[in-house]
């Protein structure tokens, strides 16, 4: 039985490319065609978040060994780069105080990257410390909320950051970056996207491989997104250095990411669960939930790696338990609600 028949056995109203072939419709293949998959990458890095950005903001502590489980579960899932921890203050980020301790245990698998997020070369030091590899550090676009999230001004950031990159070469550490706020700042309104670039640029000339644009509090829409992108680009950035972050506050992340996707954008990064939020970000809900953005890539036949999507939603609904929290994954809810049709999206992609 060929995909698309097995699709249309089950569930015949959400194939419209074979009932179209039974009603004689023979030019029904181009429609089955994405009308901008020419502009797409074809293959996807996806970034999770979830173990750092997804319970940060969480107020129950949770257990050292419950935080490396996730670690691990995340890669046995196929995912390749999982962020860890941060070496930020305890004061400020209680639920990351054990980032030592988590980094440390983490039985590291080949061809699989581990960062971890660093403020400042005390944050450095201490992630240094602790094996790390890879280190990711986060400017804002906005005064106010580099202000609220990192003490200091986007200049003086900028200063920390340099001090940091400078030691990592010297350790043959890797270097991400983010720059939060890309479109809206919880303090300060609308972003001018020019703001965005001239943070990103400061980043990628200190050494960071790759930018990672934030909308912190899920303000975005793909049309702003795409003109913060363009702004960025128009600077003469390129693509292959930008990802993107997209919380998922008003329900807009998975279409900017498709929107950034438009204009090049290869590397995205998500939470399992959509688990997330910044604490100093007022508002912000989770990130784009990494089942429902896998079941969108998967279904495109666009090649993210060898991630498992019913063991990655498996490992979603585990830590939603443990923290006694609903999934904000859709795909996760709906593939638990109807099984049959949780392979839709991978069978369309064959048609
Ligand atoms: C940035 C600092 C450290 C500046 O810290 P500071 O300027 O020194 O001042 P402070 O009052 O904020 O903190 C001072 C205390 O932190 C200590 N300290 C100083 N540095 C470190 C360090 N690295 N590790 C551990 N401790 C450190 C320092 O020694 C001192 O200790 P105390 O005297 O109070 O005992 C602080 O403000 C901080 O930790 N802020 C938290 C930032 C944070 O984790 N935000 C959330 C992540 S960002 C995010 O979620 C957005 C992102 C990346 O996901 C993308 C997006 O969505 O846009």
């Amino acid at each position: 039985m060929s995909p698309s028949d097995h699709l249309a056995e089950h569930s015949p109203d959400l194939n419209p490319i074979s009932t179209l072939r039974s009603q004689g419709h023979t030019r029904s293949i181009s429609i089955s065609r994405c009308p901008f998959s020419h502009r797409l990458p074809k293959c996807v890095r996806i970034v999770e978040v979830g173990p750092r950005d997804g319970l940060q903001n969480e107020s129950h502590f949770v257990e050292t060994s419950r935080k490396i489980s996730l670690v691990h579960e995340l890669v046995d899932a196929g995912l390749r780069n999982v962020e860890v921890t941060a070496f930020v203050s305890p004061r400020r980020v209680p639920q990351l105080a054990d980032s030592s301790a988590v980094l440390s245990a983490i039985r590291k698998k080949t061809g699989v990257s581990y960062p971890v997020l660093v403020p400042n070369l005390i944050g450095f030091n201490a992630a240094l410390a602790a094996g790390a590899e890879e280190v990711a550090i986060f400017a804002s676009a906005t005064e106010q909320f580099s202000q609220k999230n990192i003490n200091c001004s986007i200049q003086q950031s900028l200063d920390r950051f340099r001090a940091v990159t400078t030691a990592a070469r010297a350790y043959g550490v890797k270097v991400r970056a983010y720059v939060s706020c890309v479109v809206g700042c919880p303090y300060e309104g609308p972003v001018n996207p020019e703001a965005v670039a001239d943070v990103t640029i400061a980043l990628k000339e200190m050494g960071c491989y790759e930018i990672s644009l934030g909308d912190t509090i899920g303000v975005g829409n793909p049309k702003s997104i795409v003109q913060m992108l363009h702004a960025v680009l128009q600077r003469g950035v390129p693509v292959s250095a930008l990802a993107i972050h997209c919380h998922d506050t008003r329900g807009t992340a998975l279409a900017n990411v498709l929107a950034a996707m438009s204009v090049g954008v290869s590397v995205i990064d998500s939470s399992v669960a959509g688990l997330g939020g910044c604490p100093f970000a007022p508002g912000a809900a989770g990130n784009l939930a990494t089942e429902d953005l896998v079941y969108m890539l998967q279904g495109m036949n666009i090649d993210i790696g060898p991630v498992d999507l019913d063991r990655l939603s498996a490992t979603g609904r585990r830590i939603c338990a443990y923290l006694g929290r609903e999934s904000s994954s859709r795909v996760s809810a709906a593939s638990h609600n109807n099984s049959k049709l949780s392979s839709c999206s991978r069978s369309a992609a064959s048609l």
